[in-house]
């Protein structure tokens, strides 16, 4: 039989579920699954009280593929979620996202949240939704509590990224919305409560609103870092993350080619305006190592983002290359972080992760 998804899918309809009830398939645990050249890789996801104790099922199912005839690397990553089976049958929360705000005086606190940090671009797909994904696991990772908004509500890419599609519930009275959980990390979406492929046509005071929400009905719970994935540009949710929640500040993701640091100079300029202290920038897709001979290339060019970060004296917090395992990872549900935590690339999360918890600032 071929190696492809049905055979490792068979495969796996053989190894229990820790339930007790039916097998890994059967009871619908595996996800993410991708298959590239031999290379296997899927997330087995569980309630807490089940994953607590899947580490020998997850060795089970990662042995039992790699035996499977022209299986390379097999890597398996076990999710725990704040109960996504639970949070389906529960009622939705009682609100209507995207209603007008309601009038506040200013910045506030969060309670339970120790800090607050945007993650900003100028310009759309430089990658500041894997940065947010990989950063936030490598810093729980590394024994922080960590959360993950997911406010870009234009394109919100973290239920992809997570290998998410459960809906949060709701808590008692009707109002609190329970976050998800996966990779350690606690996480929302307005992706989790839009159907796939709905587009979000919302207009300031609404787009405002929502947010407005996010940050005050989620239960966060207390969390060290809550990160905030704000969508590309300067726009309405910038405007209004900085008016409503007291930010400890942004940090700007950029590619090094011109063009980009054009866009991100922009988004420094309106952090400025709003009194938000910009911890560093991050380069994206800095440098590609070619996996089949080593050859080092900077096909976006190298270092624009080091150069303008040291031009306007701000912090430098690191270089991630240009590097398939990412993107595969971020858009196959388990960020490299998670999947492979031991690779180079997961090791420059790692860094700036450390970085940023040496420097106080998480
Ligand atoms: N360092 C990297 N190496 C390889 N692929 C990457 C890297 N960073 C991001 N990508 C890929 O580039 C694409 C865009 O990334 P991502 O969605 O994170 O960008 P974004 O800036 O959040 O985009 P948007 O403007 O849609 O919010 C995705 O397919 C992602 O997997």
């Amino acid at each position: 039989m071929p190696l492809d998804r049905d055979s490792i899918l068979k495969t796996l309809s053989a190894i229990a579920d820790p339930s007790g009830q039916g097998n890994l398939v059967s009871a619908d645990r595996v996800r993410a699954l991708s298959v590239t050249n031999g290379d296997v890789r899927f997330v087995l996801e569980m309630p807490v009280e089940l994953a607590q104790n899947a580490e020998p099922t997850r060795l089970a199912a990662q042995n039992a593929v790699a035996e499977l005839p022209e299986a390379g690397a097999v890597s398996v990553v076990l999710t725990a979620h704040a109960a996504p089976g639970e949070a389906a049958k529960a009622p939705p929360p009682n609100l209507k996202i995207g209603r007008h705000p309601t009038p506040q005086a200013g910045p506030q606190k969060i309670t339970g949240i120790n800090r607050i940090i945007a993650i900003a671009s100028g310009k759309g797909g430089v990658g500041k939704s894997t940065v947010s994904s990989n950063l936030a696991i490598a810093l729980a990772q590394q024994g922080k509590r960590v959360g993950l908004l997911d406010a870009d509500v234009y394109g919100p890419s973290q239920p992809r990224m997570f290998g998410i599609n459960g809906r949060p519930g709701s808590g008692e009275d009707g109002k609190t919305i329970i976050p998800l959980r996966a990779h350690g990390v606690t996480l929302m979406s307005i992706g989790f409560m839009l159907k796939e492929d709905e587009a979000v046509v919302w207009r300031g005071p609404m787009l405002m609103g929502a947010l407005q929400q996010f940050l005050g009905q989620v239960a966060w719970g207390e969390l060290d870092v809550l990160l905030v994935d704000l969508p590309p540009g300067t726009g309405d949710v910038q405007l209004t993350l900085s008016q409503k929640a007291e930010l400890t500040g942004a940090i700007v993701v950029s590619t090094p080619q011109d063009i980009a640091l054009l866009d991100a100079r922009k988004a420094l300029d309106m952090f400025r305006k709003t009194k938000t202290p910009v911890l560093g920038m991050i380069e994206n897709m800095s440098t590609f190592v070619c996996p089949k001979c080593g050859e080092e290339t900077s096909i976006f060019g190298h270092g624009g983002a080091r150069t303008e970060a040291e031009k306007l004296g701000l912090p430098f917090l690191g270089e991630i290359p240009l590097n398939i395992d990412i993107r595969l990872g971020g858009d196959g549900g388990a960020p490299v972080v998670a999947s492979r935590p031991d690779s180079a690339e997961s090791k420059t999360f790692a860094q700036i992760a450390r970085r940023l918890i040496d420097g106080g600032l998480v």
